[in-house]
């Protein structure tokens, strides 16, 4: 039977279906449900943690608030880590050079964040990317914030990269993080102006404020109502 399967798949006149062309059934949409008793969120970061910041300065409700349990950095000199400290958070730093390899970073990685007990992980200008253990241990868990308008420039040098090729119309990204590099289903995008006179730091300092705004607002809606991942598409209502 399975062989006569593989054979029909292999024949010119039965191709495979093309799965953007042709999609087949509907993926079966992943629902992740919140508790009234809130959101225990750690978030990771590499410098200033404005967004951090921004997360930490949200007025809470009663009921559905956003808990920040834990920061983790991989770098001591993130400076967003004080802020952390300062609001009695509990930090971490988890650098790649005190590992003997990028997998037992990984490792190391989820562990120490899975201590926790998040039911989301943000990342805020975490410059890692994490890999198959951290992936596994927080499946449609880990979000990132992303300073363009993906699919348009991934990677460290949004900004630049959007001023270089020069867009009109940028702005900030956040998504739900896979194995690739800025690539996963996007949860949300807000549009910031390219001016003609922007250098990449008036760029980048519009794109963090709307960043900052999308981020707290969407972190919240996850709090209050849950989110859906259905294939490449990803709700928070
Ligand atoms: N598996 C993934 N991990 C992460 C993603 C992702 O999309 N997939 N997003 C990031 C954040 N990110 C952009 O938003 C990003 C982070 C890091 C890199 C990168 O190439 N980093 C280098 C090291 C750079 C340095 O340390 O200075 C590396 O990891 O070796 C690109 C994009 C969160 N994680
Ligand atoms: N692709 C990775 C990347 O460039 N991320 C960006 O780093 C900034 C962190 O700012 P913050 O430390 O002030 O929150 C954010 O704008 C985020 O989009």
């Amino acid at each position: 039977m399975q062989a006569d399967h593989a054979a029909a798949r292999s024949d010119p006149e039965h191709p495979e279906p093309d799965p953007i062309l042709e999609p087949s059934a509907p993926l079966a949409p992943q629902r992740f449900v919140t508790e009234p008793s809130g959101l225990r969120v750690v978030v990771l970061i590499s410098g200033g943690g404005s967004n951090l910041a921004a997360l930490l300065a949200a007025p809470q409700p009663e009921q559905y608030p956003v808990h920040i349990v834990a920061v983790g950095a991989d770098r001591h000199s993130a400076t967003g880590l004080e802020l952390a400290r300062q609001a009695g958070v509990p930090t971490f730093v988890e650098r790649v050079s005190d590992h003997p390899d990028r997998a037992s970073w990984d490792r190391a990685l989820t562990e120490v964040t899975a201590g926790f007990e998040p039911d989301l992980v943000v990342s805020a200008g975490f410059l890692k990317l994490v890999g198959p253990q951290f992936l596994a241990r927080f499946p449609g868990r880990y979000i990132n914030t992303h300073n363009t308008l993906l699919p348009a420039f991934p990677g460290m040098h949004g900004p630049a990269d959007a001023l270089a090729y020069g867009v009109k119309i940028t702005g900030a990204t956040l998504f739900v993080v896979d194995d690739g590099v800025d690539t996963g289903p996007i949860l949300a995008q807000v549009a910031v102006p390219v001016l003609d006179d922007d250098s990449e730091e008036t760029l980048t300092e519009r794109i963090k404020q709307a960043e900052r705004a999308q981020l707290v607002e969407q972190v919240s809606l996850m709090a209050r109502h849950g989110w859906t991942i259905q294939g490449r598409r990803a709700f928070t209502s």
